[in-house]
């Protein structure tokens, strides 16, 4: 990408496509299109159309997306399925049909199938039937990762998946309910703290397993792929690390200085026991991340702290 080249960011205002902007601005990229989803729905497919067919932007960042946590994923099933099926098609087709140089789909680690062997390869996708509670979502970034193979191999777009694992970090979603277990955990913790609360009650049974990745570091990797990768397929962005609920539980109340207890809810799904990435194809592409999880942790910690309304999704 060329420094004057025309990008645009598909989500700037969400928690991935901040950090891209960020990161873009920082590399000194001057020509950035951005609109919010009030001026630009992309659900729509004629505002999408003219939107593209005014702009003509030569790269694209599709970071714009129904979003949430597992309870959001089981609650809101169709449009999960529906808006993000409806964005990523208007965005990807516009995309082919105005000539767009380079496409990066942003996908997630939920695509691999529930009891898949760990850690989760690239190969592993549709090998197996997919956990329950995000399938519509799943079966749409599929859709996703497979269009924008079928536009490579029909049309020679340069089009590209990457599968983040599950992230965190400045501009997240602190929705009680609809958000993800990190930025839940850190206002659940800190509310306890600040009204002196004698226990944290979490989701689930704590057992399963999660990785994480501070969504600058995930910017870093979508900019260093969007340079170095040219291939159809996908490639997993993580750690290679994991750890269990709990585990991750007691890291955010020791970060945030909560005493008290924490108190599991059962009645609250699980979800897939683990999903834990291979990263071996990203890491031979020369890239690693760099912000470790108790850093991280500390660092969402302080832009929630930072802010004066509590950002809700
Ligand atoms: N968060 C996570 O843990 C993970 C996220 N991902 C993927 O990363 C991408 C970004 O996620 P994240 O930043 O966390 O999500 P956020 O919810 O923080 O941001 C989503 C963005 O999508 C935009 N958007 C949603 N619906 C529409 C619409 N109809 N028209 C226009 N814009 C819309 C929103 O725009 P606006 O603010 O203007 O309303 C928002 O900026 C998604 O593709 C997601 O699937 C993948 C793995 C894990
Ligand atoms: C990124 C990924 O995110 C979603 O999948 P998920 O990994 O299951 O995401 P989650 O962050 O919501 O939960 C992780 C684990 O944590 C437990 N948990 C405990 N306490 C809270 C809690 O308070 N909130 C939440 N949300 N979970 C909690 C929860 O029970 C589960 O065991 C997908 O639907 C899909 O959107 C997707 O791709």
């Amino acid at each position: 990408m060329e420094k004057s080249a025309k990008i645009y960011i598909a989500g700037h205002r969400g928690m991935v496509g901040s950090a891209i902007k960020r990161k873009l601005e920082k590399e000194g990229f001057e020509n950035i299109v951005v609109r919010g989803s009030a001026e630009l729905d992309l659900r729509s497919q004629q505002a999408v159309a003219d939107f593209f067919e005014q702009e003509k932007p030569e790269y694209v960042f599709l970071a714009a997306a129904k979003v949430g946590g597992i309870v959001a994923n089981n609650t809101y099933r169709a449009d999960f399925l529906y808006e993000n099926l409806q964005i990523q098609n208007n965005v990807i087709h516009s995309s082919y049909l105005n000539g767009v140089k380079k496409l990066m789909f942003l996908g997630s680690s939920c695509i691999y199938p529930k009891l898949a062997p760990q850690p989760l390869k690239e190969d592993y996708l549709l090998t197996g039937p997919l956990e329950d509670t995000n399938e519509p979502y799943a079966i749409a970034k599929i859709a996703g990762i497979k269009m924008c193979d079928a536009y490579r191999a029909q049309y020679g777009c340069n089009y590209i998946s990457v599968m983040p694992t599950n992230l965190y970090g400045f501009n997240d979603n602190y929705h009680p309910q609809n958000s993800h277990v990190l930025p839940a955990m850190i206002r659940r913790f800190h509310e306890a703290k600040e009204q002196g609360l004698p226990s944290v009650t979490i989701w689930g049974s704590g057992t399963p397993k999660r990785e994480f990745l501070f969504a600058d570091d995930l910017a870093e990797a979508c900019y260093y792929l969007m340079q170095n990768f040219n291939e159809p397929g996908l490639v997993n962005i993580g750690t290679g690390e994991d750890l269990s609920i709990k585990e991750l539980a007691e890291l955010v109340k020791q970060t945030i200085g909560f005493e008290g207890e924490i108190l599991l809810d059962a009645s609250k799904p699980d979800g897939t026991p683990r999903k834990l990435m291979d990263v071996s194809k990203l890491h031979a592409t020369g890239w690693k991340h760099t912000i470790e999880l108790p850093e991280g942790i500390k660092l969402a910690y302080e832009d929630f702290l930072s802010k004066q309304v509590i950002t809700e999704r």
